[in-house]
C-alpha cells in the first residue's frame, strides 16, 4: 500500500508529519483552519496538491462544527479563513485556485434562497471532499500519459533511466504522486531501469521523502546529492527528467523546487528531455510569465542546520529561496491529466 499522507473521514483529519519522515512515522490532528494553516507553514505537510488539500479540509472540519444559522455571515467568515490558510506559503497556486473555486461556490450558495444554512455547508464539505479523490485520479491520467511520452521517444522496448527532483509524490498529494506517478507507471509498465533523486537540500525532499517512498515501493532507485546532476548525465545516460511544479504560467515558466532551474540546464547540454508532471490546479493562466510568480524565501536555519545540529559557520548570512523558476525555454513537455503540451501550446488544454 502507498504512503499516506492525508486521513480524512467526515469530522476527523490527520496529517502524516513530514518534519518526522523517514525516522518516525507519527500523524497530528488538524482540528481547524489555525491547525491547518500552521502545519503547512511549518512544512509538516508539503508538496502543492497537498496544501491545497490539507487547507481546504482544515475549513471543512470547522464548517462542520459550525452551528451558525446565517449564511451571509457564514459565507463572510469562509473567505476571510480561506485567504488566511493561502497565506500559509505563497508560491503553490493550488490552494489559491481552491480557495477561489470555493468562495465563488459560497457566493452563488449565499444568494440562493433555495439554498439552507445546512445545506450550504453539507455543499461546501462535499465540495471540499471531492479534492481528496479527484487529485488521485488527476495524478494517475498524468502518470499514464507521462509513460507514454517517454517511451514513444524510445528505440524498441527499451528500458528507461530517469531523474526526479524533490518530492512528488503520495506524500505530496493525495495519493500516486505527479512526477513520482510518472516513475509509477513506467515502473508498472515494466520499462523503467532505474530512478535517481536528488537529495534536494535544504529541506532534503528527495532524500528523506523521495528516497522513502521508492524504497517503500520497492522502485529501483539510487539518491545522488544536488550537485551530481551533470556527473550523472554524463556518465548514467539518463532517458528523460520528471520534476513536478508549484505553479506554472501561462506561457510555460515553471516554478518549483529551488534547483530544478539548474536541472533544466543541465539537461539541455546533455540533450535529455526536460518533463514538468502536474494537475491543472497548478497552472496559473492569470500569469503571463513566471516573473511575477512570488518566491517562498525559507528561515536560515533550514540550511545552516541539520535537525538540532548546526553545519554552518556561526555569523554567516543566508539566502534560502524555496523555488526557482525554469524557463519554458528549456521544458520539452509540460503532463498535465489531459495530456502532455509543449509550454506554447498550455493555452489549448487550459479553459
Ligand atoms: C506534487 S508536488 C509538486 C511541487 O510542490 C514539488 O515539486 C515541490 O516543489 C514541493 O515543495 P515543498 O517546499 O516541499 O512544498
Amino acid at each position: 500500500m502507498s504512503l499516506e499522507s492525508i486521513r480524512y473521514e467526515r469530522g476527523r483529519l490527520e496529517i502524516l508529519d513530514q518534519l518526522l519522515l523517514p525516522l518516525q512515522t507519527r500523524y497530528i490532528k488538524v482540528q481547524g483552519v489555525e491547525d491547518g494553516w500552521k502545519v503547512i507553514n511549518k512544512m509538516q505537510v508539503r508538496g502543492a496538491p497537498a496544501i491545497a488539500i490539507v487547507g481546504c479540509l482544515s475549513l471543512a472540519i470547522e464548517i462542520l462544527k459550525d452551528d451558525c444559522v446565517d449564511k451571509k455571515i457564514m459565507r463572510q467568515e469562509i473567505e476571510g479563513k480561506l485567504n488566511y490558510l493561502v497565506s500559509a506559503r505563497p508560491t503553490a497556486v493550488n490552494i489559491k485556485l481552491a480557495a477561489d473555486e470555493l468562495i465563488n461556490l459560497a457566493n452563488s450558495l449565499s444568494a440562493d434562497e433555495n439554498v439552507t444554512a445546512d445545506d450550504f455547508r453539507e455543499r461546501l464539505i462535499r465540495n471540499i471532499e471531492s479534492m481528496l479523490i479527484k487529485d488521485i485520479e488527476d495524478n494517475k491520467a498524468i502518470g499514464k500519459f507521462g509513460c507514454e511520452t517517454i517511451l514513444k521517444r524510445l528505440e524498441g522496448d527499451s528500458h528507461v533511466r530517469v531523474l526526479t527532483h524533490c518530492n512528488t509524490g503520495s506524500l505530496a498529494t493525495a495519493g500516486y504522486g505527479t512526477a513520482l506517478g510518472v516513475i509509477r507507471s513506467l515502473h508498472a509498465a515494466k520499462r523503467l531501469e532505474h530512478v535517481y533523486c536528488t537529495e534536494t537540500r535544504p529541506y532534503n525532499q528527495g532524500a528523506r521523502l523521495t528516497a522513502y517512498e521508492l524504497v517503500h515501493e520497492k522502485i529501483p532507485s539510487t539518491l545522488i546529492i544536488d550537485s551530481m546532476v551533470s556527473a550523472l548525465m554524463h556518465a548514467r545516460n539518463i532517458t528523460a527528467v520528471v520534476v513536478g511544479a508549484d505553479r506554472v504560467a501561462a506561457n510555460g515558466d515553471t516554478a518549483n523546487k529551488i534547483g530544478t532551474y539548474q536541472i533544466a540546464i543541465v539537461a539541455k547540454y546533455h540533450n535529455v528531455p526536460f518533463y514538468v508532471a502536474a494537475p491543472l490546479t497548478s497552472i496559473d493562466m492569470s500569469l503571463k510569465s513566471g516573473d511575477r510568480i512570488k518566491i517562498e524565501e525559507r528561515p536560515d536555519r533550514e540550511m545552516t542546520h541539520i535537525g538540532e545540529h548546526r553545519i554552518a559557520a556561526p555569523g554567516i548570512s543566508c539566502w534560502n529561496p524555496s523555488f526557482d523558476i525554469t524557463p519554458a525555454s528549456l521544458i520539452t513537455g509540460i503532463i498535465i491529466e489531459k495530456g502532455v503540451f509543449s509550454p506554447g501550446k498550455l493555452h489549448e488544454a487550459v479553459p
